[in-house]
This record gives structure tokens, C-alpha cells and sequence, in this order.
């Protein structure tokens, strides 16, 4: 007797095949400023561009495809590049209505992102998932229809996008993760990375003098024997 096709669809391994494109901001000049007390301009440099390299790999560790929209010339064989020399938020404006796939932003400071973290992201079964940062950031926003979604960094930047979220009525889903909410900014995160990080840039705090200590029972970092955090 013939099995009807509804029968053989039903016992059948379904596969669905999702495809995402990162975007990740990144600027390789002069960055992140605010670790200008504890790194030289090109230590800060070479530091941001450590971090971004472990973000990328554990974006394409999910099977993502990632473009950076970078400020200045930039080589990368991991990823598409675009310059663009506005600001965080037109960069990033101008590339998400040109996407005809679900977007991941990402930003460049997140180097203890796993890709384990990042699908519990990826497979959020709201429009979009969010990750805060640490004092009212927005670290990954993940949309489905990034067409139609903008995005207003700075600031207090979480509760923005949130409320776009709500003005376009999209079911939002919020990420509680520490590896992904410690984004690098102040000497003081460095204390997460040095504890938590699994990669290069873990590695070259190591290799560039910092440490770990311990004082009054809380952990400190030190450069060359001198408290920084
Ligand atoms: N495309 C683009 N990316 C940017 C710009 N400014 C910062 N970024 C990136 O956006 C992300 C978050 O930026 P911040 O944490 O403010 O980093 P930063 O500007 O290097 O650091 P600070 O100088 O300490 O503010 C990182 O991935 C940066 O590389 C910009 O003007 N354009
Ligand atoms: C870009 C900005 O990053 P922060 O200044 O919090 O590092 C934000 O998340 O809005």
C-alpha cells in the first residue's frame, strides 16, 4: 500500500536552514579611550583589534557570516568590510535596511562572548533578543526584521531600544548574560575578562603585564606590580 505524503513528511528529519549576518562597529583608530589611564594609544589599538578577533571567531563559530562597519581602512579575512566614517548610529542605520536576513549587532568589546552565548541569542523565538551592557548599554541586539528597526546608541541606550522595539510591536526577548553584558570599557571590567575570558585578549593582558591580585579580600588588577582597578 502507498504511504501518502503526508505520512513520509511527518517521520521526515525537517531541517529549517536559518542564515544571520552579523554586523559589528568597530573603530581601529584611537579606540576605547577610557583605557587611556592604564594602555598607550597603541596598546588601546592593538588591544581592540585582540577583542574584536574573538568576537568574530565566536560569531562565525554559530555559522554567521559578519560584516565590520569600520571607521577607517581596515583588512580583515574573517569578515566583510565596510568604512564608513559617520558615527555608531548612522553606520549601523545605513546597513540595516540593506539586510534581507535576521541581524545580529555585536559590538567589537564583548571578548568573553562564547558561541554558546550567542545562540541562546540566535535562537530567541521573540521578533528580537537583547543583551544589556553594563550601566544602561546595549551590547547584541538580535532582529528579525532588522529592515525596519533602527537603532540609539549612547546613552541609556538599553531602554531605547526597547521602546523602538514596543513602538514597532515586536516580542522582545532579554538575555541575561554576563559573559555578553561585560563589555570592555573601564580599567575596572578588565577584572571579568582576566577571571572569566577564554581568549586572545585574555592572553594579551597576560602578556602585557597584567595580573590578578588580591587586596582586602576583593580581586584587583595590577599592571607591572601597580594597582589599576
Ligand atoms: N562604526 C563605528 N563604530 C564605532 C564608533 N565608535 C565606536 N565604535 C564601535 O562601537 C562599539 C562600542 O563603542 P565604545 O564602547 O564606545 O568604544 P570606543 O569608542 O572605542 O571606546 P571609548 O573611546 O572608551 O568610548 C565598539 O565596537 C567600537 O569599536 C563609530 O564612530 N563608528
Ligand atoms: C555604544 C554604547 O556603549 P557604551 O558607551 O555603553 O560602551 C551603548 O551601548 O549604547
Amino acid at each position: 500500500m502507498e504511504t501518502t505524503p503526508t505520512l513520509k513528511w511527518k517521520h521526515a528529519e525537517i531541517k529549517v536552514l536559518m542564515y544571520f549576518h552579523a554586523l559589528i562597529p568597530y573603530k581601529p583608530v584611537n579606540p576605547k579611550t577610557r583605557l587611556a589611564s592604564v594602555m598607550t594609544q597603541e596598546e588601546r589599538e592593538e588591544f581592540a583589534e585582540v577583542m574584536l578577533g574573538d568576537v568574530i571567531s565566536a560569531v562565525r563559530k554559530t555559522g554567521c557570516t559578519a560584516t565590520l562597519l569600520c571607521t577607517s581602512k581596515y583588512t580583515c579575512r574573517e569578515a566583510l568590510v565596510a568604512i564608513r566614517k559617520e558615527g555608531l548610529n548612522e553606520a549601523i542605520n545605513w546597513a540595516l535596511p540593506q539586510f534581507h536576513c535576521p541581524a545580529l549587532i555585536i559590538m567589537s568589546d564583548l571578548p568573553m562572548t562564547t558561541p554558546g552565548s550567542l545562540q541562546r541569542v540566535l535562537s530567541t523565538k521573540a521578533d528580537m533578543a537583547i543583551v544589556p551592557g553594563l550601566g544602561g548599554g546595549t551590547n547584541v541586539i538580535f532582529v528579525k526584521h532588522p529592515e525596519t528597526f533602527h537603532v540609539e546608541y549612547y546613552g541609556f541606550s538599553y531602554r531605547r531600544h526597547l521602546q523602538i522595539a514596543e513602538e514597532l510591536g515586536l516580542t522582545v526577548e532579554i538575555i541575561d548574560s554576563m559573559r555578553m553584558s561585560t563589555d570592555v570599557d573601564e580599567p575596572s571590567d578588565l577584572v571579568e575578562l582576566m577571571i572569566h575570558g577564554h581568549g586572545n585578549a585574555r592572553e594579551w593582558l597576560y602578556e602585557h603585564g597584567f595580573a590578578l591580585s588580591m587586596e582586602n579580600g576583593r580581586v584587583s588588577v595590577t599592571r607591572n606590580g601597580e594597582k589599576i582597578a
